[in-house]
């Protein structure tokens, strides 16, 4: 008789067959496919006579290539297919699937088993071989409970009996192992993977996902999604499932470059950056805020460095309404050098449209009247004899950037025409300067605004949002991860930039480590605007760190309510805390600590409190290997790292040492808490707390060790 090792490693030695005789098939049809295209591409010059005559010889000659080039696209078409279900067959052949279902949807009917990987894949006569972690079944995989249970097909609700839920490690065609789990605590593949050691990168969590987060990445398409988390809670992790599961739910709609990801630099942008490559999806559009600031290309005006408060926005908001536009609130449209509207001229085309508000929709109207202005300039332009003149002297290779062809107008009306067309192009500039609202002086409107001869970067840049209606509207998602590192007026900003999307906001308050962020209260008010309701989760079991330094952080949270954290990992060691006295010396204990903590595998990090501290740690450590980690860095796979706390942002290391150099980077304030709770929680084994002479106060822990 068979064992259930032998049949399950029998059935996954069958499905990787089947998985590559597809990859051959495939591979063979994308030759295929290529030969054909490029016999096409070849044709398209000889088959082909090119004729730019007449008009009617030039229509034809366009549409013979555009004929050709749709049988081009029809093979381009099936290679991009092939190329991407090859690209699944990839991953699956690393790994078919991680786990089972068997489902008994009636008592008369038998149980069916379902393979669950992290993409779906079709046998040769079209029939499901392994289902994808996103697809409705594999819900109850994620629920976690044995018995009966239901999944969401749409709106539908499907009631079924679960009668085994069976995890698999496996590499290629080997089984490692397999578990038949019952509920989460016991769940044997999420403690194998949290034993891991971390890598440089982080790993998506497809196979362990836990019923809380399950409940997030498939949350219903909600206009704002909050998610207020521990650290270590997997936010992160979290928020990268639900875009694979969002672009799988929505694959025929939402194509990864309508999603936008803010984080917190570049060095963290790394390490996200394979999470969804591994999952088959491609990566959406990460930015940091001050790459999204960058790309808006701001004009380099003297703003005041100044913070900008969500009352100032609102108050500019308020005065906007009122404001009398004069002609120093507009700037001169140009053509040719000469002036098309002259600022005076702006003005009293403002003056038009004063019964609507100040706001969008005025402007709007100014901008189609300014619009106008200049395409019937370019219409008398096009009708000069200079330009007609400049147009028949264009040489063959401007006459094809023009117009990708030679041009031979044989009636005035054609002659017109071509060179209206040619203007246009010349003028791209103006004409987008236009559709722009170049012709509006935003600076001279704002600093009247502010009433104080003082503009910050983010008030001009609201002004224009809520003046001309700036923003990006082809966004469909925004996901804000560590949101309490965001200022109330950025977050408005990123509210009305994005108007149309929907956002995924995630943090944790106790990770606010720098003063004048938004609070989790200020969010949900800021983000119910517009009819828009914001619906709040919470996650509270660490999965990075051992429970004695998730009971060491936790103790640090402060809030509204009391943070019941919880770890899963297994018990480790406990933190070390360690005061060095005036006459020991401090350079030589914290290389001690080092020495201790660096193993072969996974990293320690020495985390600064600030620049200052790195610089002085860095001399100290000088004959200490170790690398200093920047905002260009990638993170090592192991060995020693130094870096400060707002580069550590988000990370995890197999150990932290924190130097408390003086006691006075961590005061007894609330902001010190913070930072020595991000501090602490990035490590996942060991924690070392080096006070020089005194400890912080913030660490009197009586009791707790
Ligand atoms: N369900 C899970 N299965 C396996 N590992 C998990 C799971 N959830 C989280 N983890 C792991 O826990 C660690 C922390 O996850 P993540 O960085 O997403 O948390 P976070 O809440 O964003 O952390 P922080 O806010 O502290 O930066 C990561 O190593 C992640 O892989």
């Amino acid at each position: 008789m068979t064992t259930v090792f032998e049949h399950e490693q029998a059935y996954l030695k069958q499905t990787y067959q089947q998985l590559l005789h597809k990859q051959t098939q495939l591979q063979a049809q994308q030759t295929a496919t290529q030969t054909k295209a490029l016999a096409a591409k070849s044709n398209l010059g000889s088959d082909i006579t090119l004729n730019f005559d007449t008009d009617i010889k030039t229509m034809e000659t366009l549409a013979d290539i555009e004929s050709r080039n749709r049988e081009i696209d029809t093979y381009n078409f099936d290679r991009d297919i092939a190329a991407t279900t090859l690209a699944q067959l990839k991953l699956l052949l690393e790994q078919p699937y991680f786990a089972k279902v068997q489902l008994q949807f009636a008592p008369t009917e038998a149980p069916e088993n379902f393979y669950i990987g992290t993409v779906g894949m079709t046998d040769e006569n079209k029939a499901q071989m392994i289902i994808d972690w996103r697809s409705p079944i594999a819900e109850t995989y994620y629920n976690q409970a044995n018995g009966p249970t239901t999944y969401h097909v749409g709106q539908r609700v499907v009631a079924t009996d679960l009668k085994l839920r069976r995890q698999f490690e496996i590499h290629g065609d080997h089984l490692l192992a397999y578990f038949d789990t019952t509920i989460a605590l016991e769940d044997p593949l999420l403690q194998a993977s949290l034993s891991k050691h971390q890598t440089d990168q982080m790993q998506s969590i497809t196979a362990t996902i836990q019923k809380e987060q399950n409940t997030i990445i498939r949350y219903p398409d909600v206009p704002v999604l909050l998610v207020n988390g521990i650290a270590g809670s997997g936010k992160t992790s979290v928020m990268m499932q639900r875009i694979a599961y969002l672009l799988y739910q929505k694959r025929t709609e939402l194509t990864p470059d309508a999603i936008y990801l803010l984080t917190p630099n570049p060095l963290f942008q790394h390490y996200i950056s394979t999470v969804l490559p591994d999952l088959g999806e491609s990566n959406p559009i990460n930015l940091t805020w001050v790459q999204f600031v960058d790309q808006l290309a701001l004009p380099t005006e003297q703003f005041t460095p100044e913070p900008t408060t969500r009352q100032q926005l609102e108050q500019m908001a308020t005065d906007l309404v009122d404001l009398d536009l004069q002609a120093a609130d507009f700037q001169p449209v140009m053509v040719a050098r000469n002036t098309l509207l002259s600022a005076d001229a702006l003005a009293k085309i403002n003056t038009q449209f004063t019964h609507l508000p100040l706001g969008t929709k005025r402007m709007t109207a100014v901008q189609a009247a300014v619009n106008q202005a200049l395409q019937r300039e370019l219409n008398r332009l096009a009708q000069t004899e200079t330009v007609q003149d400049e147009l028949l002297a264009l040489d063959q290779t401007e006459q094809k950037k023009y117009f990708h062809h030679l041009i031979d107008p044989e009636t005035n009306r054609a002659k017109r025409q071509l060179a209206l067309h040619y203007l246009r192009i010349k003028y791209t500039d103006t004409i987008s300067a236009v559709a722009n609202y170049s012709w509006l002086n935003l600076t001279h409107i704002s600093v009247r605004l502010t009433g104080t001869g003082k503009v910050t970067r983010l008030q001009w840049l609201y002004l224009r949002i809520i003046l001309t209606g700036y923003g990006n509207s082809k966004a469909k998602f925004v996901m804000i991860d560590e949101v309490q590192d965001y200022s109330e007026a950025q977050l408005m900003i990123l509210n009305q930039f994005f108007k149309k999307a929907h956002f995924m906001l995630l943090g944790d308050e106790n990770q606010a480590i720098e003063p004048g962020k938004a609070t989790f209260k200020q969010i949900e008010v800021l983000f119910n605007t517009n009819n828009k309701k914001t619906t709040t989760c919470h996650l509270l079991t660490s999965y990075r760190s051992t429970p004695e330094i998730t009971a060491l952080f936790s103790r640090l949270a402060i809030g509204d309510a009391p943070v019941k954290a919880n770890s899963v990992q297994t018990a480790g060691v406990m933190p070390s805390i360690e005061v060095v006295s005036a006459k020991d010396n401090y350079g030589h204990a914290l290389k001690k600590h080092i020495a201790k903590l660096t193993t072969a595998t996974g990293l320690t990090a020495i985390i600064a409190a600030n620049t200052e501290q790195l610089a002085w740690l860095d001399q100290q450590l000088a004959t200490t290997p170790h690398q200093v980690i920047t905002q260009k860095s990638h993170l090592p796979s192991h060995g020693t790292i130094l870096l400060t706390l707002a580069l550590a942002k988000g990370l995890e290391f197999n150990s932290v040492i924190i130097p408390d150099q003086k006691q006075a980077l961590y005061p007894d304030t609330p902001l010190a808490r913070h930072r020595l709770y991000t501090a602490i929680s990035r490590a996942t084994h060991h924690v070392s707390i080096l006070a020089d002479q005194t400890l912080t106060p913030l660490l009197n822990l009586k009791g707790a060790f």
